[in-house]
């Protein structure tokens, strides 16, 4: 079958310039859904995705379009996560593809996304239709748009076209963009049976629903296929479009995008961006560009009630069932007791799983400070990945410790330029260039450690510009650094929850108010104290907790009885949820309170 009638492409944008909106008016357009199923929003989103802005998840939906030549084309329209976080799988969804809108609100212009995400794009080898949209506002800027267009992301003007699609003006001409643009797919000599998985998702009902693109041969209901990256083989259930809704179909050809069911038992089954081959009759080859996905960021998930440890689990594994780039496994903290080690893509994709715990499973939850995947060469020569201080060699034993890095994109108002620039000095990072992308605005891309991102830099970012500064990175390999790990003892006891890998230039600091905010929070016991920051034994910081005097309630003046009831009892509750440290013993609070409070 030919597939000179089929175009498969996405949409990509910045969070609000209308991608959703956008989505809306194709399917309307193309009489894809009825004004019933418009109700029920077509893409069905979580709360929290709805809440942050951004999609992480939707269906690719199947159009067909009578364009301007009379023929009727049948057009894939492939959703993109919008976060940096999974530009892994983005750029599978890409992948998938021949082409992508690229949207530009006509107020707001080009943005630190709208940057990222193109060049994922570009990186695929897509066709870029540039859409300029909501020129129904007042104060859409043509022309500054045009201008950021040619000079930041190298488009010419010519090739935008002015949409709107809140009012449908230009809707008809991206649809004929995508017919007369943007290439059909490719077909094969051999039509052995190459089909992409660019996601995959859990149903209840059904088990584990892949989202495939046939590159090239065909798949049926009844045949057997390989999945390369695990050599495990099944028998397909179901194939089927998306219309939006899921709907059966006998085959799936070359070019098509739909979904295959087999038998198989939890999303971890198949990974994303592996092939799928016909066992009677395999390819040789997966498609290029398979590449098992990792975890960049981790953090400890414990339980603030230790009872709850079994019901954490179980949440876990459940949120695991649909997220397969969500890792977790159990580990013990003397200070925190068992929880897990959970590894997430970047951030937002740790502040969604938290929030999750916390919202569709009522879990209460403390969290360590994040950390990030180091590579280590032994002095013996062995390499080993470090996601936690405590697996972390002894000094003498390391060789080399290397550090993940990012590239960032950071568009903010002009007149802060010499603020941010000096953020990223001070986060280690350095500043690549500096564009001006209108009157107003500029845009630094730089490059910065990940782990220096990690907690406060867009908070900082957001505080210094009053909210108008935005970022997003890359992942940008790794580089070797001057790190170490830094203990926290209290009363000579390391605590392990406060560990941290920090470079060794910022050691003292991060040590000094670590010892601050901790001397803060832990009461006073009936001896002196100390609270030391140490690196491999050496004491870099130290605050010191004095005594308390014998008679808690010895600072109760005068006779007030009620108050001097409520302060003991305040005591024996505190008492519940103490941890022993050595000789101290330290509320629960403490360590949330230290936790929380970010650093
Ligand atoms: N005036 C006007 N508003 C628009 C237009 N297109 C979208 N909007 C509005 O812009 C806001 C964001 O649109 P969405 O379609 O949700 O944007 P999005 O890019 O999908 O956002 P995320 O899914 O959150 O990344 C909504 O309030 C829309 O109603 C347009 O052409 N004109």
């Amino acid at each position: 079958m030919s597939t000179n009638l089929t175009r498969n492409f996405s949409i990509i944008a910045h969070i609000d310039h209308g991608k959703t909106t956008l989505s809306d008016r194709l399917l309307e357009y193309t009489n894809t859904i009825s004004d019933r199923q418009k109700q029920d929003q077509l893409l069905d989103a979580m709360d929290l995705e709805r809440e942050k802005g951004i999609t992480i998840k939707s269906h690719p939906v199947t159009m067909h379009y009578r364009a301007k030549d009379g023929k009727t084309y049948k057009l894939n329209l492939l959703d993109t996560p919008g976060h940096v976080d999974f530009s892994y799988e983005v750029s599978r969804s890409l992948a998938a593809c021949e082409g992508a809108i690229l949207i530009v609100d006509a107020a707001q212009g080009v943005e630190a996304q709208t940057l990222a995400n193109m060049h994922l794009a570009m990186d695929q080898g897509l066709t870029i239709v540039p859409v300029i949209n909501k020129i129904d506002l007042p104060s859409a800027n043509l022309p500054g748009v045009y201008r950021q267009l040619e000079d930041v992301v190298c488009i010419p003007r010519e090739e935008a076209i002015k949409a709107s699609a809140k009012t449908g003006v230009g809707i008809e001409d991206i649809l004929e963009a995508i017919v007369t643009r943007m290439p059909p797919p490719r077909e094969s000599e051999d039509n052995l049976l190459r089909a992409l998985v660019f996601d995959s998702v859990y149903d209840a009902y059904r088990g584990v629903v892949s989202y495939v693109r046939v590159v090239s041969g065909q798949v049926k209901r009844g045949m057997r296929v390989r999945l390369f990256a695990t050599d495990e083989t099944y028998e397909v259930k179901e194939v089927g479009v998306f219309t939006p809704k899921m709907q059966r179909t006998d085959t799936l050809e070359t070019g098509d995008v739909g979904y295959i069911i087999a038998n198989m038992k939890s999303a971890a089954d198949v990974k994303i961006g592996d092939t799928y081959t016909d066992t009677a009759n395999p390819c040789k080859e997966p498609l290029a560009g398979f590449k098992e996905i990792h975890p960049m960021v981790f953090s400890g998930i414990y339980p603030v009630d230790s009872s709850d440890f079994e019901a954490l689990k179980a949440a876990m594994a459940k949120l695991q069932i649909n997220d397969a780039a969500f890792t977790y496994s159990a580990e013990s903290s003397i200070a925190l007791g068992f929880g897990f080690r959970c590894g997430f893509l970047g951030l937002l994709h740790m502040e969604i799983i938290q929030e999750r715990l916390r919202r569709e499973f009522n879990m209460d939850v403390i969290s360590t400070y994040p950390s990030v995947i180091y590579e280590v060469t032994r002095t013996d020569g062995e390499e080993m990945l470090v996601d936690n201080p405590s697996i972390l060699p002894e000094p003498q034993e390391i060789q080399e410790i290397r550090e993940p890095l990012v590239r960032v994109f950071i568009m903010i108002p002009g007149d802060y330029i010499g603020d941010v620039m000096q953020l990223i000095l001070e986060k280690r990072g350095a500043v690549e260039h500096t564009e001006t992308i209108d009157d107003t605005r500029v845009m630094i891309t730089g490059t910065l450690p990940l782990a220096e991102i990690l907690v406060d830099f867009n908070d900082k970012l957001k505080s210094m510009t009053r909210g108008y500064g935005s970022m997003d990175y890359e992942h940008a390999g790794y580089r070797a650094a001057n790190l170490i790990k830094m203990d926290m003892m209290i009363a000579g006891e390391p605590v392990d929850a406060f560990s941290m890998i920090v470079h060794r230039d910022k050691a003292e600091s991060r040590g000094r108010e670590l010892a601050t905010k901790l001397k803060d929070v832990i009461p006073k016991q009936l001896f002196t104290v100390a609270i030391q920051a140490c690196i491999g034994g050496k004491i870099i910081a130290r605050e010191s907790i004095s005594a308390m005097r014998k008679n808690v309630t010895a600072k109760c003046y005068g006779g007030d009885v009620t108050r001097k009831r409520k302060l003991l009892e305040k005591q024996k509750e505190g008492k519940k949820r103490m941890k022993a440290i050595g000789r101290v013993n330290i509320p629960q609070e403490a360590f949330i309170r230290v936790l929380k409070s970010g650093d």
